[in-house]
């Protein structure tokens, strides 16, 4: 069964002085008009099981406008467990403070206990943007699924700045770049491994999930990496050497851009629909498609990883997708996961679906 959210309780958070909600088991829907608080509450059941939130908000667009300090509480329960997640945000100092049953954590330590899955309007600019969205939809999902993927992406990603900044000095040391190519390459191939290893899985059921919502077409996606083809099929020593060559052999082409053009920073994720690239090919309802296969695919995997399903989090999105796709959304959430789903608009769901549903009205 795993865990639910039972309870969500917000105070001076963006544009609530007060919200409490007793989410459903099943499905809520969230519906009001514009600006009334739907995605805030969306966000802060993200930023409770995820540590961050999708707007990435530094601390004083988070409490409301006038107030100094804004507070986040989440009730989760089942398994005979109940587990508060606590997020205090202040203006001054500006910061975020979180914690578990009472005991002060790191925001990287929030996930864990729940995962989230959002799919938000903004994620349809996923198939087509650039190739930093997709490597970031990989990175935010491996951050939940594996407690060390935030340090390992963290770290990585210092050892890059690093190597950048000695690479933008007037005369860089020689032995200084070779320090941080060990660096970057010890870094980066254990990034690469874990990303590899979670995107062989993802990328299977994606490909099972497009060709249901798109009546048999089908989709394969792949993993792009900037080290060359075969590398899903090697360790993390090998990756390691590879990259460490790579590295020595790109230096003067790093040199002169006075960055570094190797490593799972520049790599990316490349989807095709029916034999052709998406990126370049794809229509706007094949994109859609694309991305809410993904969506789906997280959730499985999710479960799989963790052993209980998530919480998907629908941000507006029912009014993004055509008659099918939302048929395909509908049925998906029918299916038994904890959903909450924001919308202006009842009329994109059936009368099953809504009779099922808890239906929250906001802004009444
Ligand atoms: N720190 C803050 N203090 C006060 N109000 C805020 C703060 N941050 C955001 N808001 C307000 O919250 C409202 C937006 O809420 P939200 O994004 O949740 O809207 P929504 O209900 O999802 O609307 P839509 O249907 O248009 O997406 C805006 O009016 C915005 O000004």
């Amino acid at each position: 069964m795993g865990l639910l959210v039972t309870h969500l309780s917000l105070a001076d958070f963006r544009n609530f002085e007060r919200l409490e909600l007793e989410p459903s088991p099943t499905v809520t829907v969230l519906v009001g008009h514009n600006a009334v608080g739907k995605t805030n509450t969306v966000e802060a059941l993200q930023l409770l099981t995820a540590g961050t939130s999708f707007r990435r908000p530094s601390p004083r667009e988070l409490v409301r406008e006038g107030e100094r300090s804004a507070r986040l509480d989440a009730r989760l329960e089942g398994d005979g467990r109940v587990i508060e997640l606590r997020c205090d945000v202040t203006t001054e100092p500006s910061a975020r403070r979180f914690s578990r049953n009472g005991k002060r954590c790191q925001a990287a330590d929030m996930p864990g206990d729940l995962m989230s899955v959002l799919f938000s309007p903004d994620d349809l600019s996923l198939v087509k943007g650039s190739a930093r969205l997709r490597r970031d939809e990989l990175d935010a999902f491996g951050r939940q699924a594996n407690r060390g993927y935030a340090n390992v992406l963290a770290a990585y990603q210092r050892s890059v700045e690093q190597r950048n900044r000695l690479l933008r000095d007037e005369y860089p040391d020689p032995s200084l770049l070779d320090a941080w190519d060990a660096s970057v390459s010890l870094g980066g191939a254990t990034l690469l491994a874990a990303r590899l290893r979670m995107f062989t899985r993802l990328a299977e059921k994606v490909s099972r999930a497009y060709e249901a919502i798109a009546g048999g077409e089908s989709l394969s996606c792949a993993y792009r990496c900037t080290l060359g083809e075969g590398c899903e099929g090697m360790g993390r020593e090998e990756l390691r050497e590879l990259l460490l060559e790579r590295l020595a052999a790109n230096r003067p082409e790093d040199l002169r851009r006075q960055q570094t053009c190797v490593g799972p920073h520049r790599d990316d994720v490349t989807f095709t629909v029916g034999g052709r690239d998406a990126r370049t090919y794809a229509s706007q309802g094949q994109q859609r498609s694309v991305v809410l296969a993904l969506k789906m695919a997280e959730v499985e995997l999710a479960g799989e990883i963790l052993g209980s399903r998530p919480v998907l989090l629908l941000d507006d999105v029912m009014s993004e997708l055509d008659e099918r796709r939302r048929a395909a959304a509908v049925e998906f959430v029918g299916g038994g996961i904890q959903t909450l789903i924001t919308t202006t608009n009842l009329g994109y769901f059936s009368p099953e679906l809504l009779a099922a549903a808890e239906v929250v009205r906001f802004g009444e």
